[in-house]
């Protein structure tokens, strides 16, 4: 799959403003990224002297903060309290505009990448007592259909190659080392635990291999 860069503008948030970049694959699907203190270089015909200019920009900026955050329409817009996922995105563009340099890549891969649809069909069976995970398999889906192959065209098109990544999901941190791009740091992200998702959240970490504190204390690890 290869993955285009479409368009950018600027985005005011309540966390502050980022650029947001759209991007689509050859299927017309759209992935969005939103940036902060990371200029897009124009490669096409730029001299060399511009070249070096981006070359000292680059060498003389921090390593960026780094969410790859996978669409959860429930979590992200509704506010659902089944997962943690609104409160993660939202402390990480607090994290992210305190820094003044990372990027949010909004991945459109709803429900672990099985769709919203499925994700309802899965909710259906935890409504029965099933946990995450058995209900993607008894609905004969992966416990996990994500991609991450569209992360390195994101970063490229903001010249990034070494992150500090906002993630408890260690598959993450081995996808990006796989393909070139230095993880230097790990940053945890607890935030959002409530009595309606903490099974939920357990059930990740004793089955999914997510590195989650036992007792889900909300320590915030990114102070720096
Ligand atoms: N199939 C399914 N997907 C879910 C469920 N709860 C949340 N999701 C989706 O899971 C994705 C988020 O994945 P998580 O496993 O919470 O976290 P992660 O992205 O792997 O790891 P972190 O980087 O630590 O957040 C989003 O696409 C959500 O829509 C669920 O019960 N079933
Ligand atoms: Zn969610």
């Amino acid at each position: 799959m290869s993955y285009q860069f479409i368009t950018s503008a600027k985005l005011p948030t309540r966390h502050g403003e980022f650029d947001i970049h759209i991007f689509e694959n050859d299927e017309g699907q759209e992935h969005v990224m939103l940036t902060v203190g990371l200029p897009v270089f124009d490669q096409t015909d730029i001299a060399d002297s511009s070249l070096n200019q981006k070359d000292d920009a680059l060498s003389e900026r921090p390593i960026p903060l780094i969410r790859i955050h996978s669409e959860c329409l429930t979590g992200d817009a509704f506010s659902s309290l089944k997962c943690d996922c609104g409160p993660q995105l939202n402390t990480a563009m607090d994290a992210i505009q305190k820094t003044g340099c990372g990027a949010i890549l909004y991945l459109r891969q709803e429900g672990r990448g099985i769709g919203l649809t499925n994700k309802i069909r899965a909710y259906a069976l935890q409504d029965q007592g099933h946990d995450t995970l058995d209900a993607n398999l008894m609905l004969g889906l992966p416990a996990d259909a994500r991609i991450y192959d569209m992360c390195g065209p994101m970063l490229a098109h903001v010249g990034v190659n070494a992150v500090r990544l906002i993630t408890n999901n260690p598959s993450k941190v081995a996808y990006l080392t796989e393909h070139g791009i230095d993880v230097i740091e790990r940053v945890p992200l607890v935030v959002g635990v409530n009595d309606m998702n903490a099974e939920y959240l357990a059930t990740k970490r004793d089955r999914m291999g997510h590195l989650l504190d036992t007792d889900f204390n909300t320590t915030l690890h990114l102070n720096k």
